[in-house]
């Protein structure tokens, strides 16, 4: 799944075409125009723009029919796997085997709404949006089909905004997006505010009335953005 073209590859998306010393002097130009007033939105991507329950769900039931599994309204708590290990114990394994297998991250649907909104997002003004995303340790698929998703459905000039970490307290913006409720690492204080995005696993929780949610990508996420800028 390689949709860039060579041109492309070699040469960066258009808005960075210029030779190094050329573009410092465009940069400085914008920034200085511009001072400080970027918003920088960062997008989680699974259970936020990719379908990751509906995904699972789909081929943990296809892999294995004759085992029990938990619909995607009894979903409670981030992992999945430890819920189904609490339905059976040798389940939480077969549910980490559909991730860990080729194809499952690729195959995942859009959610609702999440590729326009971003895509309408990145053409606002004075708005960098960057997807961030976590991969899992068994590494063989998931990193790479995590572009070739972000290719397929955002395009090519997108994996110029694809953050890949395990801990996103190391990463600056204004808001995060992400559907996990605790969103922990080595940065104690993160500059972003986390907008909880709502997922079948988290839509029961009661959360701090200090913390906003976005319900859905219908959900007033350009008003979320407003209310950040300068
Ligand atoms: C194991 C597991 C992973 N994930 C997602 C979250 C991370 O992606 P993201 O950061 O895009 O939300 C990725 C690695 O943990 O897989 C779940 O959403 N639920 C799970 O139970
Ligand atoms: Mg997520």
């Amino acid at each position: 799944m390689l949709l860039c073209t060579t041109a492309t590859r070699l040469l960066g998306r258009g808005k960075t075409l210029l030779p190094d010393p050329f573009k410092r002097i465009a940069m400085n130009m914008s920034s200085s125009s511009a001072a400080g007033k970027r918003l920088r939105v960062l997008v989680d991507m699974d259970g936020v723009l990719a379908d990751f329950e509906g995904g699972f769900l789909k081929k943990y039931r296809a892999r294995y029919p004759d085992d029990p599994f938990i619909t995607l309204d009894d979903r409670r708590g981030f992992w999945v796997s430890l819920q189904y290990g609490q339905l059976r114990s040798d389940l939480s394994e077969k549910a980490i085997s559909i991730w860990e297998s080729k194809g499952f991250f690729m195959d995942l649907d859009p959610l609702p709404g999440g590729v326009e909104a971003v895509k309408e997002m990145a053409r606002m003004d004075d708005t960098d949006v960057f997807i961030c995303t976590s991969p899992i340790k068994h590494y063989k698929h998931c990193p790479y089909e995590k572009y070739a998703w972000v290719e397929k459905h955002l395009g090519c000039d997108f994996l110029e905004q694809v953050i890949l970490t395990r801990d996103k307290t190391l990463v600056a913006g204004d808001l995060l997006i992400d559907d996990k409720p605790d969103i922990q690492g080595v940065e104690p204080t993160p500059t972003w505010e986390h907008i909880l995005f709502t997922a079948c696993h988290n839509q029961h929780l009661s959360i701090s009335p200090s913390q906003r949610r976005l319900l859905s990508w219908s959900d007033d996420w350009r008003g979320i953005l407003d209310s950040k800028r300068k």
